[in-house]
């Protein structure tokens, strides 16, 4: 009993669904932007993606990684049961990606291990600071990606939505229409504030994210493997 009720407190924590749809920013949705949106920041980050030698995060389509000092953890929201409705079966649906997104490291440890267990050493993982780093090569996990992005935020305060502009060192930029959904919450109406705000940016072309094409250009054999696996 006291176990379900640790593991019920734990999953309950730091979780949320992120919906998002990426797009080429071109000159005119700028403008667009910056007449219908308000700038709410601009700042840089440094993103360091980790994941098993043989890749056995991102080939189940799980992504792990550390930003200004804090980790996540991206992973299919079907990896629970939490299926999209018919609604959702929508061509809006169909641009977004929806990932659950969790920021509680005793829980991203948990499930990581649960993912590669094969691998890890039979060893407790340590949530302590000095202990940080020894969990990761205790499971086997390596930094296979890193970059750093300069990122301008915006948002359209009636749609509740977050827009960000992202340049990436590597030499590629991207934007991305953002809703987050706390754990439970309405995803279909997250899509629809997402479709409206696409809408009023007019035509938006549709591109790859960060690390998609970084993996494409300094791992292409890895990339080849996530397109075939149907991962990206
Ligand atoms: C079109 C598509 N893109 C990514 C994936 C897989 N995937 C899911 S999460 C994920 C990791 C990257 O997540 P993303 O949201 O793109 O990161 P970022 O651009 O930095 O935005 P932020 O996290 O700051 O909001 C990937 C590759 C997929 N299956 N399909």
């Amino acid at each position: 009993k006291v176990i379900i009720i640790v593991s019920y407190i734990i999953l309950s924590t730091g979780m949320s669904v992120e919906v998002e749809r990426k797009f080429l920013c071109s000159a005119d949705t700028l403008k667009t932007l910056e007449e219908i949106g308000a700038c709410v920041g601009q700042r840089q980050f440094h993103d360091q993606y980790f994941d098993t030698p043989k890749f056995g995060l991102t080939l189940r389509d799980m992504w792990l990684r550390k930003r200004k000092g804090c980790w996540e953890l991206k992973c299919p929201t079907t990896v629970d049961g939490s299926e999209e409705t018919s609604g959702e079966k929508s061509k809006a649906a169909g641009l977004c990606t929806r990932y659950k997104e969790i920021t509680n490291l005793p829980e991203i440890q948990l499930r990581v291990k649960e993912v590669i267990k094969d691998v890890c050493e039979d060893s407790e993982t340590g949530a302590s600071e000095e202990e940080e780093e020894s969990w990761l090569s205790k499971m086997n996990l390596v930094c296979f990606a890193e970059f750093t992005t300069e990122r301008r935020s915006f948002t359209l305060q009636e749609e509740g939505v977050q827009i960000d502009l992202d340049q990436a060192d590597f030499g590629y930029h991207v934007g991305e229409i953002e809703v987050l959904v706390p754990d439970g919450g309405d995803v279909q109406s997250a899509l629809e504030k997402i479709e409206r705000t696409a809408q009023k940016l007019g035509e938006l072309k549709r591109v790859e994210g960060k690390i998609n094409v970084y993996l494409r250009r300094k791992h292409p054999e890895h990339y080849a493997k996530l397109l075939s696996e149907h991962v990206l």
